[in-house]
């Protein structure tokens, strides 16, 4: 085996993994991966110096095709539902025998070390194998980059094999098809075969986050995005993939801590990566500057294309997919926090994006219904993220993140119940998706009002002013935001049709009622009588 690798240090645990392909590439730079992928033709450049790639057949999460292995560890406490599927280990082993012969068999592979959860304490040694230098890029990019003297110490707990050229073969091997992307617990591996779309390596590492914290360290797992203002006061972002917390939180007035996904601890939040992954569809410098200047040599963008006969980015280009994305490391956005660490929150945010076109931009949430909009978790898939949605899909996605949730959502909601009651935290939630009408109809809501709305709530300003309530959610809805028009502040006044608009809101309150059915018996009734009206 003959290694490159810019690091003068030996790599243990290559050969006990199964690697024994002839020519490993371990640790190298993002110039290093960056011009490999250029020249073996997996991608290349855009005219601001970013690897942009194709993912191939995949480029959104395939949540049919995910995994748990049921197993000593996983068989009692894991939530078995549509997004922890189980399998049995024999196919785990037999297909990781496989994806080894096919890596061992490929003329070269990559390895990366690296971290998960900025908490010294908390961290966690992740090895990624990768078939491709773009997948190793991803890696540099996306989780804890260790120094280089961390690395005579560093000790791979868990492995990601990556290798999208490799196909399951349904009929003997498990699978639904031939993509797949299986967790072991027991054996600490996830198995990422048959797709190419990168996001199932950082969702894949994020799904035994939420596993292992809560259950074995007490740490809340959030599918979250968290900055800090001047003041050192956190916010938090909750949302479903596509629904603001990338966006929300490059705020040029606050410091990122991270996109996407964070603990909390007894008395700090911490980032589980160290990067970002934006989506970039319709991505511009004016709406969102930080983004777009990320877009830099180290930076990998998937699924975009050119405007003809040119190297630029035409971000409206749908041809591939809505979901075309960017990674790059946390310190590509000015002024983010690093170590990504922060204080308790004072503010928390749930992002919804409402197809329905029927919830208020912003409203304000007592305790009780912090809890209920947490545990039911409304929102939309949106486009592309996950594969074969091709249109924004109203859903109810638990704690706003139910694929990655191994747990039962109320092992996650009992935990952020007692954190927020403790620490007194306001709670907003917000509409990112349509007003004045359903996807179709109305508009997408402004970014540009969003961003003042929560502006205005960080900064105490909407507190100040006058609130009515929802007459159906119940909700506070501010009477005025400065930058906001007052008439979309009230979404019954953003409808032209407001019997259109009470019919809307009567069907979303029934659905709401329909899905917390399920949770009734787990849930006090100071929470369950936050259900919004059904008529
Ligand atoms: N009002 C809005 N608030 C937030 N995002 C919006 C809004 N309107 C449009 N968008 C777009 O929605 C997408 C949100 O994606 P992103 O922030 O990456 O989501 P997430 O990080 O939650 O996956 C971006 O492309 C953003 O430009
Ligand atoms: C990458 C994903 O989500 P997010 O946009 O939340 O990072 C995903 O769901 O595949």
């Amino acid at each position: 085996m003959s290694l490159t690798s810019t690091i003068a240090l030996p790599v243990t645990g290559l050969t006990e993994s199964g690697i024994t392909c002839h020519q490993v590439h371990y640790q190298l730079t993002p110039e290093e991966l960056t011009a490999q992928a250029v020249q073996r033709q997996e991608g290349e450049l855009n005219d601001s110096g970013a690897l942009c790639i194709n993912t191939g057949e995949f480029t959104g999460r395939s949540p049919q095709d995910k995994f748990i292995v049921k197993d000593i560890i996983t068989e009692d406490t894991v939530n078995w539902n549509q997004f922890n599927i189980p399998i049995g280990e024999k196919y785990f082993h037999q297909l990781k025998a496989k994806m080894l012969d096919y890596l061992n068999a490929n003329d070269e592979i990559w390895v990366r070390d690296c971290y998960a959860c900025a908490t010294p304490a908390f961290r966690l040694g992740i090895r990624v194998i990768t078939e491709s230098p773009a997948a190793s890029l991803f890696a540099h990019n996306m989780f804890l980059r260790p120094a280089e003297e961390e690395l005579e110490y560093f000790k791979a707990e868990w492995q990601v094999i990556q290798a999208p050229g490799f196909k399951a073969d349904p009929a003997v091997d498990g699978t639904r098809q031939h993509n797949f992307a299986i967790i072991s617990f027991v054996h600490k591996t996830i198995l990422i075969g048959g797709t190419g779309y990168t996001g199932e390596i950082k969702k894949g590492v994020f799904t035994i986050l939420n596993y292992l914290l809560p259950q074995f360290k007490d740490i809340l797992s959030m599918h979250c995005s968290a900055n800090m203002g001047k003041s050192g006061d956190v916010a938090l972002f909750f949302g479903l993939s596509g629904t603001g917390k990338t966006t929300l939180s490059a705020d040029p007035s606050r410091r990122l801590i991270g996109d996407d996904e964070h603990g909390w601890n007894k008395n700090h939040i911490f980032n589980f990566e160290g990067g970002c992954y934006a989506k970039c569809i319709d991505l511009s410098a004016e709406k969102e500057p930080a983004i777009f200047r990320a877009i830099r040599s180290g930076a990998l963008v998937e699924n975009v294309g050119f405007y003809e006969g040119t190297q630029e980015i035409d971000f409206s280009n749908r041809a591939i997919t809505e979901n075309t994305r960017v990674s790059y490391p946390i310190h590509y956005i000015p002024g983010s926090v690093e170590p990504s660490i922060g204080g308790v929150p004072a503010n928390v945010f749930f992002l919804t994006c409402d197809a329905y076109g029927v919830l208020p931009p912003i409203s304000r949430l007592n305790e009780a219904q912090a809890m209920y909009q947490f545990i039911s978790g409304y929102t939309a898939r949106v486009a592309g993220t996950e594969t074969g949605v091709t249109a924004p899909k109203a859903t109810f996605s638990a704690c706003f993140g139910a694929p990655f949730l191994p747990l039962h959502p109320a092992a996650y909601a009992e935990m952020l119940g007692r954190k927020m009651k403790a620490h007194n935290v306001n709670v907003w939630l917000v509409n990112t998706g349509w007003t004045g009408g359903p996807y179709g109809t109305g508009n997408r809501m402004s970014l540009t009002h969003t961003r003042a709305l929560i502006t205005a709530a960080l900064n105490g300003t909407l507190q100040k002013g006058n609130w009515e309530k929802d007459p159906v959610f119940n909700m506070d809805i501010p009477q005025s935001c400065a930058g906001v028009p007052q008439e979309i502040l009230n979404p019954r006044s953003a409808w032209a049709d407001k019997v259109a608009y009470d019919e809307a809101a009567a069907q979303l309150a029934k659905l709401f009622n329909e899905n917390f059915s399920k949770y009734a018996d787990r849930v006090p009734a100071e929470i369950l009588i936050e259900a919004p009206l059904a008529v």
